[in-house]
């Protein structure tokens, strides 16, 4: 998917909401631990109960991994369910990877080419060659962590090194990079006042944003300084929607809190 038809969802749904799919087996409803696949069913009623509201998913990698082949079973069935039925939504494998150049290239192969996401989240910390095999993906997009929304953020990402912060580094440096037009990056919300100044140096990049509802961060302190022409954010909650109900009425009350969130986006989108 192109960054174009990303921002042509955003403006037909009104939304720029991502939500995720982090599924923990002991939070969902019980009725659904007898069905032969519990987290596919999970996910596809919430799926199919918020795809007009948002314009992205994001499983998380580690809620499949954890639970062995069946988790990754799952994980494929979600990604295949999206792209079959709701072929426009942007799909983010939450995977944080990034290794020595040739094991870098497999991952991207295993998320971008054979579970056919859209994006795949990556860390910087390897540098140049351990990016660019994701970079090299025609119509696909690196997630790169630039600032996170832990506190653990503050141990490195903000510490200066020659004379700035290191995430203003990732930013700067990753533009130098080869195909950097598909790069996005990771900014959490919980760091709302940094937003201007990554705006500075990446005006046009989309910026995949976690850290609303649970983790407590301001859609619209997030979108005063983060939102560009394009929208250009994607903002996330995960536990925040699909946890909102553990009854028979899960999906339809995480559709009531992906509205909430859809209606203050839509409100924001017409001040601006
Ligand atoms: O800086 C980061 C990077 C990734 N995440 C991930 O996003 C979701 C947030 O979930 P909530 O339940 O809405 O808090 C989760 O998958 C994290 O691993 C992040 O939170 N911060």
């Amino acid at each position: 998917m192109t960054t174009k038809q990303l921002y042509n969802q955003i403006q037909q749904k009104k939304s720029f909401l991502c939500v995720g799919l982090d599924v923990d087996l002991n939070k969902i409803p019980q009725h659904l631990l007898t069905t032969e696949d519990p987290i596919f069913e999970f996910n596809k009623a919430i799926i199919d109960a918020t795809h007009d509201l948002c314009v992205s998913y994001k499983p998380n990698t580690a809620f499949y991994e954890a639970y062995g082949l069946k988790g990754w079973q799952s994980l494929e069935k979600t990604i295949n369910y999206i792209n079959e039925n709701y072929p426009d939504i942007f799909t983010i494998a939450d995977a944080k990877r990034g290794d020595i150049g040739n094991t870098s290239t497999m991952y991207a192969k295993a998320f971008l080419e054979d579970l056919n996401f859209d994006s795949v989240t990556v860390a910087p910390y390897m540098g140049k060659d351990s990016v660019e095999p994701f970079l090299a993906f025609e119509n696909k997009h690196t997630i790169l962590l630039a600032l996170t929304s832990n506190e653990g953020a503050f141990d490195f990402q903000t510490q200066q090194v020659n004379d700035k912060p290191m995430y203003q580094t990732v930013l700067e440096t990753s533009k130098t990079w080869k195909k950097s037009e598909n790069l996005m990056y990771v900014v959490g919300a919980t760091k709302a006042e940094y937003f201007k100044e990554i705006r500075n140096i990446v005006p046009d990049s989309f910026l995949l944003v976690p850290g609303v509802g649970a983790q407590g961060g301001s859609l619209e302190d997030v979108c005063k300084f983060g939102m560009n022409k394009q929208v250009g954010l994607l903002i996330n909650s995960s536990r925040g929607i699909i946890y909102a109900s553990n009854q028979k009425d899960f999906a339809e009350a995480a559709r009531n809190e992906a509205l909430k969130l859809q209606r203050a986006m839509a409100i924001i989108l017409e001040q601006n």
